[in-house]
Formats: C-alpha cells, sequence, structure tokens
C-alpha cells in the first residue's frame, strides 16, 4: 500500500470569463430549443491544469490502482472525479464503471447514482455483512450491477459508516466470487471526512441528544463510525492522497485560518481575522444567508418572498421513469417546486456554464419574465436572472437524472434554481458562494463551523454572527486520521530521499531547487523540505 501526501501549496481562483448570455433568446419549436440548449453546453470550458498530486492520482487510476483522494474544500476533488471517470470508461468500457455518492445531492453533482441505488442496500438494513449480502442477492438489478461492475467510484465517503464499507466489500468478494478485496474491483473513494458528515452526533439529531431530549434516533446513532475504521480501509487502497493545493480561496491568510478550523484549532491566532467579519454594520443584500437549521432556512425565504408583495409564479417539476427512483429527486438538489416572483433571490443549482461562471451556488435576482419564451410544461414565462457577476440570463428548464450505472432510470425537469435570501449548511456543502451572511447560532456537528466559512473565496465576502471558539470542532478520530496520512507520507519521503542521497550527493541540492521553483509560495512545503532536510544532517547525509 503507498501513502501519498504533498505540502500545502497555495493557488489563486481560476479567473472566468465575461462573455455572457443573450437575455432574449427567441426559440420556434421544442427541437429548436433543444438543439440550441446543446450548443449553448458545447462553449468553449475553461482548461484546467492539474497539479501534480491531481496527475498522480489520474497515472495511478490508469493504472489500474485503486485509490483514496482527500483534502480540504475547495482543492478539485470534484474536478478531479469527473477526469477520472473518463480515464475508467476508457480503461473498462462505460457500461462497467459505475460512480455513485452517499447522497443524493453529491449523486447529481457528480452525474451518478447513490450508493445504495446501485447496491441494493436500504438505508434501514442492519450492517452485518451477512445480511447486507442476503438482502443484494434478492435484487435482481443490484446483482446485476455487483456482477458487471468493474470500477467504483463512491463520492462523499465521509458520509458512509464503517460497517457499510465493509459490508460492501464482503459484498464485492461474493458476488464476484474472487478472493481479493473488494473481489477485485478499481475502487475510486473520495470525500474529506473534516466535512459535515449526517450520522451520529454530527446530524440535527446530535442536538436533541445533548439537550437530553433522548429520541430513538439519537440513542441509536450516538457513536459516529468513520469509513477509515472499516476492517478493510488500508487494504481497499494502493493509493491513499490528500490534495492540498486549494483553488476556492487565494488569500494566504485566509486559507491559514481555514486550514486551523478543519484541524478543530479554537486558538489559532487568525481567528482574529473573524472578528472584522463579526462586526459589518451593513448587510449585503446579495449575500446568501447560511444556517445550521432546515426551519430557519425556510422561514426566512418564507418571509423575504412574502415581503416583496408580487405575484409569484409556480414551476412544478416535470418527472419520468421508474416510479421507485423518482423518489430519489426528493433528496437530491434539484428541486419539485419553485415559487418566484420578480425581485426574489435565487442561486442556480445546477452548473450551465462554468467558463461564464454560472455555476451551481452562483446567486442573482429575478428581474423580470421573458416574454418571448414559455416553459414549454408549464406555460409560464421563463424567469430573468439578473447574477451577481453581472450577467442576465432567462433561465430555462434542465434536466436531471437518475442514474442505474450508464443507464438513465428517472429524469426531473425543471427550472435550475431555487430562492436563496437563506441555506442551510448541509445544502451548501459542494458550493462556492459569491457572498455569504453566516450564522452559526447553535451550530452543534463536527466540522460545521469549517464547512460553511469555506464556501466563499474571500474574507471580504464573509458576513459573520453567532460565532464563538468553541464551535470549532473537529472528531478527534478524524484528527488522527489526518495526521496518520501526512506521517505515513513523510517517512515515505524520508526512506526515498535517504536511498535517493546514497546513490547521489547532489540529490538534496536537487530536491531544494525543486522545493523553490515548484512551491515558491509554499511556505508550509519548505518548512517541511526544510525539516527533513535537518534529519538528513542529522543521519550523517550531506
Ligand atoms: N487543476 C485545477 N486548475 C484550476 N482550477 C481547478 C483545478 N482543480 C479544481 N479547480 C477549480 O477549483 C474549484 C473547486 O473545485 P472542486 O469543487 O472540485 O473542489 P472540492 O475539493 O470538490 O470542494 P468541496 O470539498 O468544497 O466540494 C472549482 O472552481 C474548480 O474548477
Amino acid at each position: 500500500m503507498r501513502f501519498f501526501t504533498l505540502g500545502i501549496v497555495f493557488a489563486s481562483g481560476r479567473n472566468l470569463g465575461t462573455k455572457g448570455f443573450s437575455s432574449k433568446p427567441s426559440y420556434g419549436s421544442y427541437m429548436e430549443y433543444k438543439d440550441k440548449t446543446a450548443k449553448e453546453k458545447k462553449q468553449r470550458r475553461p482548461k484546467i491544469h492539474w497539479t501534480e498530486e491531481q496527475k498522480s492520482v489520474l497515472s495511478a487510476v490508469e493504472q489500474g490502482s485503486s485509490v483514496f483522494i482527500t483534502g480540504s474544500a475547495g482543492t478539485g476533488k470534484t474536478t478531479l472525479v469527473f477526469e477520472i471517470v473518463k480515464l475508467l470508461k476508457k480503461l473498462h468500457t462505460r457500461s462497467r464503471v459505475y460512480v455513485t455518492a452517499s447522497t443524493g445531492a453529491a449523486a447529481f453533482a457528480i452525474r451518478g447514482q447513490t450508493l445504495h441505488s446501485f447496491s441494493g442496500i436500504d438505508i434501514e438494513n442492519n450492517y452485518d455483512p451477512q445480511n447486507l449480502l442476503d438482502v443484494v442477492i434478492k435484487k435482481t438489478g443490484a446483482t446485476r450491477n455487483w456482477k458487471k461492475v468493474k470500477a467504483l467510484v463512491i463520492d462523499e465517503i465521509s458520509m458512509v459508516d464503517a460497517k457499510l464499507f465493509d459490508g460492501l466489500e464482503f459484498i464485492a468478494r461474493n458476488l464476484k466470487d474472487v478472493d481479493e478485496t473488494w473481489g477485485g474491483i478499481q475502487l475510486v473513494v473520495v470525500g474529506d471526512f473534516c466535512q459535515l458528515s449526517p450520522f451520529g452526533e454530527n446530524s440535527e439529531d446530535g442536538k436533541k441528544f445533548k439537550k437530553g431530549k433522548k429520541s430513538k434516533v439519537s440513542k441509536k446513532s450516538k457513536r459516529v463510525s468513520y469509513a477509515f475504521e472499516a476492517a478493510c480501509w488500508n487494504d481497499s487502497f494502493d493509493l491513499q492522497i490528500e490534495l492540498t493545493k486549494i483553488f476556492r480561496q487565494s488569500d494566504l491568510r485566509f486559507i491559514k485560518l481555514l486550514q486551523a478550523i478543519r484541524r478543530g484549532e479554537s486558538d489559532h491566532p487568525n481567528l482574529a481575522l473573524l472578528e472584522e467579519c463579526c462586526s459589518k454594520t451593513e448587510c449585503d443584500p446579495s449575500a446568501v444567508q447560511l444556517f445550521p437549521f432546515n426551519k430557519t432556512v425556510k422561514r426566512v425565504n418564507e418571509e423575504k418572498l412574502k415581503s416583496l408583495q408580487k405575484d409569484v409564479v409556480v414551476y412544478r417539476a416535470i418527472d419520468s421513469g421508474d416510479k421507485s427512483r423518482k423518489q430519489q429527486f426528493e433528496k437530491g438538489i434539484a428541486p419539485e417546486v419553485v415559487t418566484i416572483c420578480e425581485g426574489a433571490r435565487v442561486m442556480l443549482v445546477k452548473n450551465l456554464n462554468t467558463w461564464q461562471g454560472l455555476v451551481n451556488g452562483a446567486t442573482g435576482t429575478i428581474v423580470g419574465f421573458d416574454e418571448t419564451v414559455d416553459d414549454i410544461f408549464s406555460g409560464n414565462r421563463l424567469p430573468i436572472v439578473q447574477f451577481d457577476s453581472g450577467k442576465l440570463l432567462t433561465i430555462k428548464p434542465v434536466e436531471w437524472h437518475v442514474m442505474d450505472g450508464d443507464r438513465t432510470v428517472a429524469t426531473r425537469e425543471q427550472i435550475p434554481i431555487i430562492l436563496a435570501w437563506a441555506l442551510s449548511i448541509h445544502k451548501c456543502q459542494g458550493m462556492t458562494l459569491d457572498k455569504a451572511k453566516i450564522n452559526l447560532s447553535g451550530a452543534f456537528a463536527y466540522g460545521m463551523a469549517y464547512t460553511a466559512l469555506s464556501r466563499v473565496k474571500r474574507l471580504e465576502d464573509l458576513d459573520l454572527s453567532g460565532f464563538k471558539p468553541s464551535l470549532i470542532k473537529t472528531n478527534s478520530m478524524v484528527s488522527q486520521f489526518y495526521i496518520n496520512l501526512a506521517s505515513q507520507r513523510n517517512s515515505k519521503d524520508l526512506d526515498n530521499s535517504c536511498i535517493e542521497s546514497k546513490n547521489t550527493s547532489s540529490s538534496i541540492t536537487c530536491d531544494s531547487e525543486k522545493a523553490s521553483t515548484e512551491d515558491k509560495n509554499d511556505m508550509f512545503s519548505l518548512k517541511r523540505w526544510l525539516a527533513n532536510r535537518q534529519r538528513f544532517l542529522e543521519m550523517g547525509f550531506n
């Protein structure tokens, strides 16, 4: 098994283009409308320059290795998954690659299906491996998936229980009838254990538990067990890698602050920076408000919509496909009903055009309804959104799919916006927000403060209330996991360097040059390199 963790490297955010869409498209027929939408999708996409870390993952995947990819928020995990899926499909053919995520929202984001629907496991199942196997064998579709799968991607692993992870491995080994870990399936597992997880003390039920209202759920979910605690975890991967180059933020002070919060440090000197964000007197009306609880979010959005005192327009989703699979839409981000009016604050919930900044999480205001374009299904005029970036766009319906491998089993058609005066912190995981007004009062979960604060690119875009250092919480098992991951990499670095330095006396110089050219701005890497160098000298190498 290999461990691989590079030093922390900071990079500036991507520069997005400025071209806008026409605000008043006029499409004669439904087919023309679909054609035009397809052409728009094919517009130039931004070029991604893969980092060395990302490249090492891609080359490992290309060689058939099983990998675990982790890293802070905004390190490009999801971006990498898309590229990995392309590679896997070339390696194993389309129909043998299954892309899954532990939640509906995450599954939509990576154009996959939920882990449960792929595997045939129900959420309420007892995770005893033999019991799980018995459940799956009775399901023809799931058994077929397991027999067919050659590569399995699992995103948002922080939300998968250790027992479930072991159970899935047991099923794979048995149904594949191959006596290897995971029955020889190439596994790609992705996630950040420092962000939110839905179970145990990390869920809203955890709050009930703390307050002493011992509900059935809270009793059951008292113990948090992370996938990395699974007995098969270490044998499951050839490579475990922590991506360290952060793309979402570029301000070094902010990055350091977020890293400290991610590690659960509630006394970091950079915490003082948050004080400035707490003392803002004027609230930017374009900022998305984030709250720990859904009920607050719903209340704020409803109150705001009502206060506009305008006629509302209602868009109902059109669902098609398998009835049981359609239920999955309820858990996803695709809204069933969108109720809006002129002046409403909204947010895109699908990437429309990454190059133009029209991405999941982009916010704007409804400035009117297009007189020339009807929603083909509801007959309503389509809404025109003035995005905060300045772009004006008529929002047309898009499709979300529930997949079973490479088969679409259900489709939802809806306009891809939701009301966005307020959102829950759980819902914003994975999003980049232009501006956020975060109220952390009552934040109850490990990683909640980190997940919320890491959504914005700059400290200036943050308006904070209800914050106290005690809200910074990281599970100690999670911290230990990351320390082990880093230290195993460090000792591997040292071993390799020692071998190199025995072979060539110039190896330290070469490494030094490499560090200074590749990681110019990377103080952490440099410090680590210096520490290693010191250890070298102490060991008698020079
Ligand atoms: N190699 C790269 N070059 C330039 N931009 C990149 C690169 N990799 C990722 N990005 C950009 O970084 C941003 C964050 O990426 P992404 O959403 O994939 O991060 P993430 O690790 O999945 O974040 P989160 O954990 O919050 O979901 C995106 O805008 C993405 O386009």
